[in-house]
């Protein structure tokens, strides 16, 4: 495995995260703190904390010997990126930050296209600007949305892209500009094309993470209903602590690759809306086909997932399945946490938050949970 001038020297490597404070961040940084890296995170400047998926990482700045650090930035401040980098001096760098919401991108076309676009960019001209080409190795997190329309099944590294959404016509530039930056600087960076991942950290508005929390309120009677957009949309979903892993081991190479990150099976979010059902012993039936069908639970009659249409794209991604062979053969990488088990540890946490909810719901602590 790849050694690099850090390490040569006895000192740890140093890994820059933009976006520490998501989902993929987060697990991220646990993996290369596990590792001995020191490991430096960009957040952004919020009136809230905004931290909670690094919390227990934290260490007070008073400590000696401390290996992770927070640093205020964005991806669309290039002198503050530079700025950063020329302070951390990374060997490894992870770009994770984005405006990562598909249906969130149509609403918000010129924000997305300036930070999951230009944000890359940006990176990529820092690690230029400061003659960090040969030391700096970077990760550029690219997606399976870029598959978009689909033109070939499953999809892998050759297959073409048709991106649907301006989050994925904006990953489609941060793509190339990647691979272009490889080829005209000689820089060792790479694409990862994850495919769905998930996790108890997902964020509550994407669609597994909204069925798990819901399903958890129903079942204790906190909520009633999930209103869900295309029941039929079919995904390849991973669980994000796998996929981490062959983010770093992407870095570690002798030579610079591109790479789909993917389980090879797929489920429509009808399957998961009834496997999180089946986890809380509770039996639903879509009644009917087409749109306006409802889930209704067979014990009270009572409706629990209805369509609406609010949630539906102007241009939907129908079904997305990724083919890891490359990953699994050069790296030797496969996923260890399957669907099932990924379904259940998601239920097991929103579970234990919404019980937590009760109890203040019932010590007459009012708490309005925004139920998006
Ligand atoms: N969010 C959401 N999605 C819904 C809903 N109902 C149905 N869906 C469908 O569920 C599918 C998955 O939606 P998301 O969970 O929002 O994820 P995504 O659009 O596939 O994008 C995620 O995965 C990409 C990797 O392929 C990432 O690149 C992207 O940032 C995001 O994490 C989509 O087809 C969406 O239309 C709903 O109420 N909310």
């Amino acid at each position: 495995m790849h050694k690099n001038e850090s390490e040569r020297a006895g000192a740890p490597k140093k890994a820059l995260i933009t976006g520490i404070t998501g989902q993929d961040g987060a697990y991220l940084a646990e993996f290369l703190l596990a590792k001995g890296y020191e490991v430096h995170g960009i957040k952004r400047r919020a009136s809230l904390f905004n931290t909670d998926r690094v919390d227990h990482l934290y260490q007070d700045p008073h400590e000696q010997g401390r290996r992770f650090f927070l640093h205020y930035g964005d991806l669309a401040d290039a002198s503050n990126l530079i700025r950063i980098i020329q302070q951390v001096q990374p060997d490894e760098i992870y770009n994770l930050a984005a405006q990562s919401h598909v249906q969130v991108s149509f609403e918000t076309p010129e924000y997305t296209a300036n930070v999951d676009a230009l944000g890359a960019l940006r990176m990529l001209e820092a690690i230029r600007i400061l003659g960090l080409e040969k030391k700096t190795r970077f990760y550029q997190a690219s997606t399976s949305e870029l598959y978009g329309l689909v033109q070939e099944v499953p999809q892998t590294e050759k297959t073409p892209f048709y991106p649907r959404s301006p989050y994925a016509c904006a990953k489609l530039y941060a793509y190339w500009i990647t691979v272009n930056y490889r080829e005209a600087y000689g820089m060792y960076a790479c694409n990862g094309i994850l495919f769905n991942h998930e996790s108890p950290l997902r964020g509550e508005t994407f669609v597994t993470r909204k069925i798990t929390r819901a399903m958890a309120r129903i079942y204790l009677g906190l909520q009633d209903c999930l209103y869900l957009g295309n029941l039929n949309a079919l995904r390849d979903w991973g669980h994000a602590k796998d996929y981490v892993e062959m983010q770093w081991l992407m870095l570690q190479q002798e030579t610079p690759d591109d790479y789909v990150i993917a389980t090879g099976e797929q489920h429509s979010v009808r399957d998961f809306v009834q496997a999180a059902a089946r986890e809380l012993g509770m039996t639903i039936e879509f009644s009917g086909e087409g749109v306006d069908e409802k889930g209704v639970n067979p014990a009270n009659g009572k409706t629990i997932v209805a369509v609406d249409s609010r949630y539906f794209r102007p241009t939907e991604v129908e079904t997305l399945l990724g083919d890891p062979s490359k990953g699994k053969e050069k790296l030797g990488w496969k996923p260890k946490i399957s669907f099932r088990e990924l379904v259940a540890e998601m239920v097991r946490a929103d579970l234990e938050e919404a019980k937590k909810e009760e109890l203040c719901v019932r010590a007459g602590f009012c708490v309005n949970t925004p139920q998006e």
